[in-house]
């Protein structure tokens, strides 16, 4: 039986990547920081996902294991794993990437020429990339040469909404999620077979991937920080409001215009279909998804290359409309959420340095008008 390394036990790490390498025949070992988490796991050797539909689908995912991250157990079982994913937030790689580089060694002296496959499924640019070189900082030039010839990093895109299981689950491991997903692997930097029936190999992941992070975190962020703004719960309630509903679409649109531009193989009534179908996601009536969730980590969120900045360079760069996007972005600026420590910064560095040099800093926009026009915004959001 096949091994795979899963970092990261949480919401898709469970709900999505475990059940996939679950079907797919994987043995899937679980890593985490939550003590009591890996207990539980160890204790239930299974746990439950439940699709919410029109139909609640459940299904069991067995025969797991966890360990702690920073345990010697967690090294040993990557030794001789076929493959090591990770969804633990993007901020948390270096972590990972330390430990994974402890085990490589072992690995290159045990067993050198097994098989190996990284995949690093977080909501990020190429997120395996950083990974890898997070890896290559805690190794020699002789390991740096074998991790080059023997260990594929293959990009990818995740994508299932997996809400926050409160209200949902009665079993402590049950984890929630949408029907849909959608995995895509960049299949030229695997090393050897991969299969993992549902997933998607492409030869190409940049376009897949701006599409899945612009233009559906860019308006997942859009709804949750414009619905934070009204006092909504949840992005269904942000939805429901016709107000948001359009800034939402606009702001695919002016993504959708930018990937125009910049990937010439999209065609426009595919990528309106896209969108399409993703506003019907987020209006899913039988998903409670906070918008304290969606927005999470707001400074991550308005960073440069990431769901809201991102497309708006590429739509500026189309000579396309970017008035929805700065919306979305001062929205986020506003987002004053105490709970949320992120916010809690964002909002002190605007009130000590001042809303345009924090834009700036922020975000890496340097044009005076964009960032004028967003402080704009963001002070009619923050009176509001
Ligand atoms: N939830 C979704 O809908 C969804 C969908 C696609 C992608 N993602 C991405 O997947 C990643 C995880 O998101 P999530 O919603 O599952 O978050 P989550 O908070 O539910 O789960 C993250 C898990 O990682 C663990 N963790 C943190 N640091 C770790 C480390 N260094 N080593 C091992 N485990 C560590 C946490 O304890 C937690 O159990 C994020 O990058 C997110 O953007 C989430
Ligand atoms: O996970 P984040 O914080 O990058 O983004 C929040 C949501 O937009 C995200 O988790 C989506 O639910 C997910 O990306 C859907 O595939």
């Amino acid at each position: 039986m096949k091994k795979a390394v899963h970092f990261g036990a949480g919401n898709i790490g469970r709900g999505f990547i475990g059940v996939l390498l679950h079907q797919a025949g994987y043995e899937v070992v679980f890593a985490d920081v939550v003590d009591a988490l890996v207990d539980e796991m160890n204790a239930a050797k299974s746990y439950r996902v439940h699709t919410l539909d029109e139909v609640v689908q459940t299904e069991q995912v067995d025969n797991i294991r966890a360990v702690r991250l920073d345990s010697p157990n967690c090294i040993q079982e990557m030794v001789d794993a076929d493959l090591i994913t990770t969804a633990v937030g993007v901020g948390n790689l270096p972590n990972v990437g330390q430990i994974i580089a402890e085990a490589l060694k072992l690995r290159r002296d045990g067993q050198p020429h097994r098989a190996l496959n990284i995949m690093a499924c977080e909501n990020a640019i190429r997120a395996t990339s950083t990974l890898k070189q997070e890896i290559l900082r805690h190794v020699d030039a002789d390991l740096a040469d074998w991790v080059e010839q023997e260990v594929g990093f293959a990009d990818v895109a995740v994508d299932r909404i997996a809400p926050n299981r409160a209200g949902y689950a009665t079993e402590p491991l049950d984890a929630v999620v949408e029907r849909f997903f959608e995995w895509d692997i960049e299949e030229p930097a695997l090393k050897g077979a991969l299969v993992i029936p549902g997933a998607t190999f492409v030869a190409q992941l940049d376009p897949y991937l701006a599409r899945k992070l612009y233009m559906l975190n860019g308006a997942h962020a859009t709804a949750a920080y414009a619905g934070y703004q009204k006092g909504c719960e949840t992005v269904l309630a942000a939805m429901q409001d016709s107000e948001i509903a359009a800034l939402v679409a606009e702001v695919q649109h002016e993504a959708m215009m930018g990937l125009l531009h910049r990937y010439p193989q999209f065609e426009q009534p595919a990528l309106e279909a896209y969108a399409e179908r993703v506003r019907e996601r987020f209006l899913n009536p039988h998903i409670h998804d906070d918008v304290a969730r969606v927005g999470r980590d707001p400074l991550r969120k308005l960073s440069a290359q990431d769901r809201l900045v991102g497309p708006l360079l590429l739509a500026k760069a189309a000579g396309a409309a970017t008035e929805g996007l700065a919306s979305a972005i001062a929205l986020g600026l506003a987002y004053d959420n105490a709970a949320d420590a992120a916010a809690v910064q964002l909002q002190q560095d605007i009130a000590e340095q001042g809303v345009t040099a924090t834009i700036t800093r922020v975000t890496g926009l340097t044009g005076e008008t964009i960032v004028q026009e967003i402080a704009q915004m963001y002070e009619k959001y923050a009176s509001a």
